[in-house]
């Protein structure tokens, strides 16, 4: 159950560290200058981060999201370097400083995405889609940096929680990936659970792909009703 200090008000955005203290919202200065808009009128905007460990879905699961509330879509495993993903084809966990640039070019991509220069001429999207396994705690808060820097940006993860064995299967019969079952094992090592940290929506996807788009679609709605 929502507290009445959890619901976003008049367009600014509720505070997405819950472990840092909340920062003044700052002047949008892509807003123009003399703007008949103040920031806080400024539309909000959604990140939404399918999220876990690889095998969990996330992939299958962003890709129906983004169909269904027509937005943008970054999939997470497209900004890796070709050094990460040969370091995963070759069985090696990767570490810190290996995520660290993969996490900020995925976060400023999206943020780009959601303010699109004004020579482009197309409206900014309500949102963007983005798979990012993000395991540890300081991963999900590069992510939320977006919301730090731009109030009007609404961060949600969507966490896909299953056990390791059923993951473990899951890649084991999935072809044509770099990430292979023997890697399932550091990724759980990795994996800080996000599921009591106040921006994360946790979905048990220990069932059907057409359940968990359900799940899935369910509680994205229930999100946004938030909003109205
Ligand atoms: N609910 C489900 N039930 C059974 N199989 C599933 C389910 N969801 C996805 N899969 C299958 O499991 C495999 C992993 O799914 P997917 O690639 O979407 O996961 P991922 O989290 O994006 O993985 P990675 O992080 O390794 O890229 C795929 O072969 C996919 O078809
Ligand atoms: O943080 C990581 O270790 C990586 O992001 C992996 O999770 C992969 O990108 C993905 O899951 C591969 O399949």
């Amino acid at each position: 159950m929502l507290s009445a200090n959890d619901k976003p008000a008049n367009g600014l955005s509720p505070l997405v560290f819950s472990h840092l203290s909340k920062p003044t919202p700052k002047t949008d200065y892509r807003m123009p200058l003399n703007g008949r808009l103040s920031v806080e009128m400024q539309p909000l905007q959604h990140i939404w981060i399918v999220t876990g460990p690889a095998g969990s879905g996330k992939t299958t699961v962003a890709q129906k999201l983004q169909a269904e509330l027509g937005l943008p879509y970054l999939e997470g495993d497209d900004f890796h370097t070709p050094a990460n993903k040969e370091k995963m084809g070759n069985g090696i966990p990767l570490s810190d400083a290996d995520r660290w640039d993969w996490l900020i070019s995925l976060r400023d991509a999206a943020v780009n995405i959601l303010s699109p220069p004004d020579s482009d001429n197309t409206p900014a999207p309500s949102g963007v889609v983005m798979s990012c396994s993000a395991l540890k705690l300081k991963y999900r808060d590069v992510i939320r940096i977006a919301a730090y820097d731009h109030p009007s940006i609404q961060i949600h993860f969507i966490y896909l929680k299953a056990d390791e064995k059923v993951l473990m299967e899951r890649v084991n019969e999935r072809g044509g990936h770099y990430m292979k079952s023997n890697m399932i094992r550091s990724q759980f090592e990795a994996l800080e659970d996000p599921t009591d940290e106040k921006d994360v929506l946790a979905v048990d996807v220990t069932t059907s792909p057409e359940e968990v788009h359900r799940r899935v679609s369910e509680t994205v709605a229930k999100k946004l009703a938030e909003y109205n």
